[in-house]
């Protein structure tokens, strides 16, 4: 049986003008942050990202002056969260597969065969087709068609049928088709870190742009807090909206200065 890692849409309701969030969300907030597409716009490849000093010192400041209650929760590895500099910060990596407080190890499921299955058949189906992108990440692998749109139905076509055959979860992203073990997601990644310090006891707020953050929307709701949608209008469980990344960092900077 295929395990589609997404909420189902009979959850989602059309909601296409949110108003943006007010500052006053951030007071008591136990804030979850999507990385890429919220805090940093998307680029061509994976590495052509980069994380400035300026966000990393407004996350600093922002988590201080939540009392800690700030984690980064990403599709992104752990290890990858570390090198790109989100080391001091509480992070969920891996779509909810992976934890890590600052300074140590992270928790995770080791890599599975199936994965290693699923990486080897994404780049015989990559040969020869310029622009598509395999990443290997610690325990899952992802297939990018954004320098090579034209080859989107067929990897979705395969990594369907590669989910299927290894049993694997596949998780649809932004031109991206990934292949991870199943059992969590951003949804179950809040609500683990909600039983845990230094999240436990704020009101859950989750900012993200993918529909892999409809999970994490979900689960803050359902706590009592908010999902705050990174973008332009789309079916969201989301109660909040901001336009794009600039208007992201713009409101966590108004949060942290505390002007309203
Ligand atoms: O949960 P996120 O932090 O949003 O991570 C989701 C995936 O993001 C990355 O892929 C996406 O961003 C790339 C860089 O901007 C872009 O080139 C790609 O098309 C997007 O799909 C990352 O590479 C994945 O591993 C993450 O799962």
């Amino acid at each position: 049986m295929r395990h589609f890692a997404r909420v189902s849409d009979s959850r989602l309701s059309p909601l296409p003008d949110l108003p943006p969030p007010p500052l006053a969300l951030l007071n008591g907030a136990a804030l979850f942050l999507d990385f890429d597409g919220t805090l940093a716009p998307i680029a061509d490849t994976p590495d052509g990202v980069v994380v400035d000093g300026e966000l990393l010192a407004l996350l600093e400041r922002l988590r201080q002056r939540l009392d800690g209650r700030l984690a980064i929760v990403s599709g992104r590895s752990v290890a990858t969260l570390r090198d790109l500099g989100f080391g001091a910060f509480l992070l969920a990596g891996t779509h909810g597969l992976e934890f890590a407080d600052p300074g140590e190890p992270a928790e995770a499921p080791p890599r599975l065969p199936a994965v290693d299955d699923a990486e080897a058949a994404f780049h015989s189906f990559a040969t020869h087709k310029p622009g598509l992108l395999v990443e290997r990440k610690t325990i899952s692998v992802g297939l990018h068609f954004r320098g090579a749109p034209q080859w989107g139905d067929a990897a979705r076509d395969l990594a369907e049928g590669l989910a299927d055959r290894l049993g694997l979860a596949l998780q649809p992203g932004k031109m991206l088709y990934e292949l991870r073990p199943g059992g969590a997601d951003k949804g179950t990644a809040v609500r683990t870190l909600m039983q845990r310090r230094p999240m436990a006891g704020g009101k859950p707020i989750f900012i993200g742009d993918d529909v892999t953050d409809e999970e994490g929307f979900a689960v803050a709701r359902d706590l009592g807090g908010a999902g705050v949608l990174v973008g332009a209008p789309r079916t969201t469980l989301a109660a909040f909206s901001l336009e794009q990344v600039a208007a992201v960092r713009h409101y966590l900077a108004q949060g942290v200065a505390g002007t309203g």
